[in-house]
């Protein structure tokens, strides 16, 4: 089957696509300069007669009523779901108040659904996010902190860059460094396959600002997610 991506040379330096520019260029998932020359429908198509092939090399019969809508199924959840914080259009507008009750201590939200997706190997990693900060002039509506964990989660990913995207994410739209961001994860690469663990879990923090200053901030971080 012929390759419907334009293809751009990987000579020519431009690795890059100008999404992420808000964050440090070491932090910026790799995409290819013209990720988002094709149409999600687009993908979607593509993808599934991908898929079609991949699934006839290992000898399927997609004939069968079970097996003849997985491709597409397979495309949808990759381009509509899994890997839908690939696509810019999808950054969440993060709304600010005006801090009127001058709330100034730490702010914490916990056990933040994380679902992503193992860069090296294209299965889950699921686990929570906990993300704080010090709130300034500013509070910041307390979902929009779930939706940036999500929309970095979404991604193909390891567990290290998500955790200091989140945390540059937040830095920025929050207009402070006083952030922390910690990450505790499953690895379905782990678990699944290769050295077959299913009990051990990877976890990573970031601290910023206050947090990296201040070692009774971090414990009281960390104390209020019972750590
Ligand atoms: N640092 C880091 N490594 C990860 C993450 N997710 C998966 N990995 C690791 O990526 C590595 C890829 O190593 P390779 O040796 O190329 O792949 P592999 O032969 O499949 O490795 P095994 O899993 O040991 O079988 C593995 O050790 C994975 O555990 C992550 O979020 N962060
Ligand atoms: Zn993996």
């Amino acid at each position: 089957m012929d390759n419907p991506v334009p293809v751009a040379s990987a000579a020519d330096g431009a690795h890059r696509s100008a999404v992420d520019t808000q964050l440090p260029a070491d932090l910026r998932t790799p995409l290819r300069p013209d990720a988002f020359h094709l149409s999600d429908d687009e993908k979607i198509t593509a993808i599934a007669g991908h898929f079609h092939e991949i699934m006839l090399l290992l000898g399927l019969d997609l004939t069968d009523d079970s097996l003849s809508g997985t491709p597409r199924r397979v495309a949808k959840m990759y381009v509509q779901e899994w890997f839908k914080g690939l696509d810019p259009k999808h950054r969440p507008d993060v709304r600010l108040f005006e801090n009127r009750y001058h709330y100034r201590n730490i702010l914490v939200e916990r056990d933040i659904t994380v679902f992503s997706c193992c860069e090296h190997h294209f299965v889950p990693i699921i686990g929570k996010a906990h993300v704080a900060y010090l709130p300034g002039e500013h509070v910041v509506g307390l979902s929009k902190l779930n939706r940036v964990v999500q929309y970095f989660a979404r991604r193909p990913q390891v567990q290290e860059r998500l955790t200091r995207q989140i945390a540059e994410e937040l830095k920025t739209t929050l207009g402070t460094e006083d952030v922390a961001v910690l990450i505790e994860a499953d690895h379905l690469c782990v678990m699944s396959r290769g050295v077959n663990d299913t009990n051990s879990s990877t976890i990573t923090a970031e601290y910023s600002g206050a947090f990296g200053r201040d070692e009774t901030l971090r414990q009281e971080f960390l104390r209020m997610l019972g750590k």
